[in-house]
């Protein structure tokens, strides 16, 4: 198996080795030039319809965490936006980093926040999630920064829960949890055509990454922190710094739901 890390000897710059679609033209995540990015007026509202009653379990899968979210009907889900069609909520997850001066994948005319949140969605015109994956068209991500602030106690449900999951492999219930309370109050957006942000680094990705983020106070930053990319029984390591910096746009247009 391909393992791969954020570490000197299997982080970014190693995953062309295993996964050579890392030098594609589609690859994510970018920095974003707000000056650069064209406002499409046939952009819509971006439309998305969450159900608590969808979210199941929360994981350390060894690379972040995830909320994971029952995928099986039309519950909660992503219309509008650039998108055609429906695309099903299959987790949510971040990245972050090792101090507040860095940790999304995202970068916004260079500047980095110290975390960014991904809500993963796949488009039901396909069977599964594995197999929207692997098509052009397939999945659909929205990304929201983080910037320190205020707490954010939407945000401090999650944290809670990572006590429970310190170590790779560990997971337990989650339920009743709204994605919806983890949104800015502005779902203005930016577009582009990408990929995975993490092997297999898919080219199947429509990213829509919105302009307002949201807050996180510097003790919730620990908590994320507090979290082990290793197992138990493994030497211990810290999950921090697990993000992708931004790739060749390629020649790309990024388009803007404002003016
Ligand atoms: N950081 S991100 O771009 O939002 C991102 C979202 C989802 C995945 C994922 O599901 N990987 C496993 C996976 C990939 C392909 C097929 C099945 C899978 F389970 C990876 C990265
Ligand atoms: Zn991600």
């Amino acid at each position: 198996s391909h393992a791969w890390g954020y570490g000197p000897n299997d982080g970014p710059d190693t995953w062309a080795e295993n996964f050579p679609v890392a030098n594609g033209p589609r690859q994510s995540p970018i920095d974003i030039i707000p000056g650069h990015a064209q406002h499409d007026p046939a952009l819509k509202p971006l439309k998305l319809k969450y159900d608590p009653a969808t979210s199941k379990g929360i994981l350390n899968n060894g690379h972040s965490f995830q909320v994971d979210f029952a995928d099986d009907d039309d519950s909660s889900t992503l219309t509008g936006g650039p998108i055609t069609g429906t695309y099903r909520l299959r987790q949510f997850h971040f990245h972050w980093g090792c101090s507040d001066d860095q940790g999304s994948e995202h970068t916004i005319a260079g500047t980095k926040f110290p975390c960014e949140l991904h809500l993963v969605h796949w488009n039901t015109k396909y069977p599964s999630f594995a197999d929207a994956a692997s098509q052009p068209d397939g999945l659909a991500v929205v990304g929201v920064f983080l910037k320190i602030g205020a707490a954010n106690p939407s945000l401090q449900k999650v944290l809670d829960a990572l006590d429970a999951i310190k170590s790779k492999g560990k997971q337990t219930t989650f339920s009743n949890f709204d994605p919806a309370t983890l949104l800015p109050g502005s779902l203005e957006y930016w577009t582009y055509d990408g990929s995975l942000t993490t092997p297999p680094l898919l080219e199947s990705v429509t990213w829509i990454v919105l302009r307002e983020p949201i807050s996180v106070s510097p003790a919730q930053m620990a908590k994320f922190r507090s979290l082990l990319f290793s197992a138990d029984g493994e030497s211990p390591c810290r999950m921090v710094d697990n993000y992708r910096p931004p790739q060749p746009l390629k020649g790309r247009k990024v388009r803007s739901s404002f003016k």
